[in-house]
């Protein structure tokens, strides 16, 4: 397994390992990999012959007041999990090469950019569409690998993908989830004990939510009660939403996305599931 870190290595590297026809299929993230990555890992693997994971902080993508510098960071751990994995390539550039001095180049998305988290996290999905054009631009993947965790986030590079005509395919995999239905994500290992123990209760109403509305229960009236379910457990939800799910607007009938985003403690999770 290659480490790169600088960008010259990663073109060299990436010409080497694709000679002939060979493609590659890139998986970013953020570190801090868990088994919702490694799903993606095994994903990329099955979708062509060279897999390269970026491992990249982004800071962009992080508001001024948010928990850039509380993200967990775990570089020893990810290079083990990743070599295990049969990951090919890791490109884990730092801020200065990822934007050097006099960077001034910004992908603005509207569209499913807009509302939910990017209402909550205003310029976070400018920094996720300017990093991952980037990143596809860096590796030349054939193939991207997007977990469905980040449901919106996956509508906004399929909608950069398609306006900026990149060449490259973007390929969903399901979530994946703990044991209890929690949702596996790096931000989890920020929950304390009684935290963790009743996070699990965020997918558990999504679902109640989703079998009234399929039974013919009104969605505002079911959301409102799930809201106030979440509320009085000690959620703070940000968002409760049934959407369309490539566009984000209000649901219209037939197939939907439930949205949701809830603070718990000093951690927000994010779920979703379709209708
Ligand atoms: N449980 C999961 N199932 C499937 N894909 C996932 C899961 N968690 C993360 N991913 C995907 O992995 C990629 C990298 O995500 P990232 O590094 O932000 O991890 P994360 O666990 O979502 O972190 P965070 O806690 O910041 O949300 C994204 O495409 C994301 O959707
Ligand atoms: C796609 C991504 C790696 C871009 O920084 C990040 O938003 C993430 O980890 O989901
Ligand atoms: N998993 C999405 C990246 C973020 O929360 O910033």
């Amino acid at each position: 397994m290659l480490i790169l870190r600088d960008l010259q290595a990663l073109r060299r590297a990436r010409a080497e390992a694709c000679a002939g026809a060979r493609r590659l299929a890139l998986v970013p993230t953020m570190g801090a990999l868990h088994q919702g990555h490694l799903a993606l890992v095994a994903a990329a693997r099955a979708a062509a012959e060279t897999v390269a994971v970026s491992i990249f902080v982004n800071p962009l993508q992080f508001n001024p007041a948010e928990d850039l510098s509380r993200y967990p960071r775990d570089e020893e751990g990810d290079l083990a999990k990743l070599e295990s994995a049969g990951c090919d390539l890791v490109w884990m550039p730092d801020v200065p090469t990822m934007y050097p001095p006099g960077s001034a180049t910004r992908i603005e998305v509207a569209g499913p950019a807009q509302g939910y988290e990017g209402a909550v996290r205003p310029e976070h999905f400018r920094g996720v569409a300017t990093v991952c054009t980037k990143l596809f631009s860096q590796t030349q993947a054939d193939v991207a690998v997007f977990g469905e965790k980040d449901w919106q986030q996956l509508q906004v590079i399929n909608r950069v993908v398609a306006d900026l005509d990149l060449p490259v395919r973007i390929l969903p995999h399901p979530t994946v989830r703990e044991g209890d239905g929690l949702a596996c994500s790096s931000r989890n290992q920020l929950l304390g004990p009684a935290e963790r123990a009743l996070a699990p209760l965020l997918p558990r109403t999504m679902q109640v939510a989703l079998d009234a509305i399929r039974a013919g229960a009104a969605p505002a009236a079911e959301l409102a009660r799930a809201e106030a379910r979440l509320r009085g457990a000690g959620f703070a939800p940000d968002y409760l939403a049934l959407v369309e799910p490539a566009t984000l607007t209000p649901w219209q009938g037939g197939p939907g996305r439930l949205l949701a985003a809830a603070r718990l403690g000093a951690v927000r999770l994010l779920d979703n599931m379709a209708l």
